[in-house]
């Protein structure tokens, strides 16, 4: 066996389960990711931060095959992300800032739905406890467009928790949240990465980013050519 079958890229942890490499994205003439590359291991969390237009979200969206990129790849779990492939809708759970909920479902019918289209065991408890431990209860039987924003974050987030996953990826989940729901938050990626799972995470919040993330990956400002 030769050393690249060991080469991990990763500080000799284990496998990557997502390996992201040389992704690049234009925009015009302007270039706004210049061959990145990242690991992220089982049980890791790595951030990614950058000013605004840095292209912190064009990258999660590359990286999760809601967006192409003009040249790299996103292998998770061995497999090129294609987000319309079950294997890989199985392993990946995606929280961006434009979420779309069910209009006509209740915020407990949605996050029923959401767990059983996974196939979540136990259902029905994972979603009463997910719903209580975002604050949701007393809202459950509200549709999404009659909540807070912080309340439609909180069950976006909640999306992503009644669902089995290895990989979670957060764009700025901490934004419109309070100070507890920071708190909240960075205590579940913390049991999230205990429990095995990897986390990718954008974020405008040094305090969280430190607490959550092993590694951070910095971008620059995009450059025109
Ligand atoms: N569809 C698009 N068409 C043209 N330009 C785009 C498109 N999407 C993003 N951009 C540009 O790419 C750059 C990076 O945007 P992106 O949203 O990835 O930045 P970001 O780092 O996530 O910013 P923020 O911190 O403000 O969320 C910006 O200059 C933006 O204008």
């Amino acid at each position: 066996m030769g050393d690249d079958a060991r080469d991990d890229g990763h500080d000799g942890v284990g496998a990557a389960l997502l390996a992201v490499r040389g992704i690049t994205r234009r925009f015009g003439d302007r270039t706004v990711l210049a061959g990145v590359d990242l690991d992220v291991a089982a049980g890791e969390a790595v951030g990614v931060v950058g000013p605004n237009g840095s292209g912190k979200s064009t990258l999660l969206r590359c990286i999760v095959g809601a967006d192409e990129a003009d040249a790299g790849t996103s292998v998770l779990a061995g497999r090129t992300v294609d987000e319309r492939e079950p294997a890989i809708r199985r392993d990946l759970a995606v929280v961006m800032d434009d979420t779309d909920f069910f209009p006509d479902l209740s915020v407990v019918e949605h996050l029923d739905l959401v767990a059983r289209a996974h196939a979540q065991h136990d259902a029905e408890e994972v979603v009463n406890g997910v719903l209580d431990e975002v604050g949701l209860t007393e809202v459950s039987g509200q549709l999404p467009s009659t909540l807070s924003s912080g309340q439609r974050r909180r069950l976006a987030l909640a999306s992503a928790f009644v669902r089995p996953r290895r990989l979670l990826v957060l764009d700025e989940p901490e934004a419109r949240l309070d100070v507890d729901g920071v708190e909240w938050l960075g205590a579940r990626l913390l049991s999230e990465k205990a429990a095995g799972s990897a986390v990718l995470l954008v974020s405008h919040d040094p305090a969280l980013v430190e607490r959550v993330c092993d590694r951070v990956v910095r971008l620059g400002p995009p450059t025109d050519d």
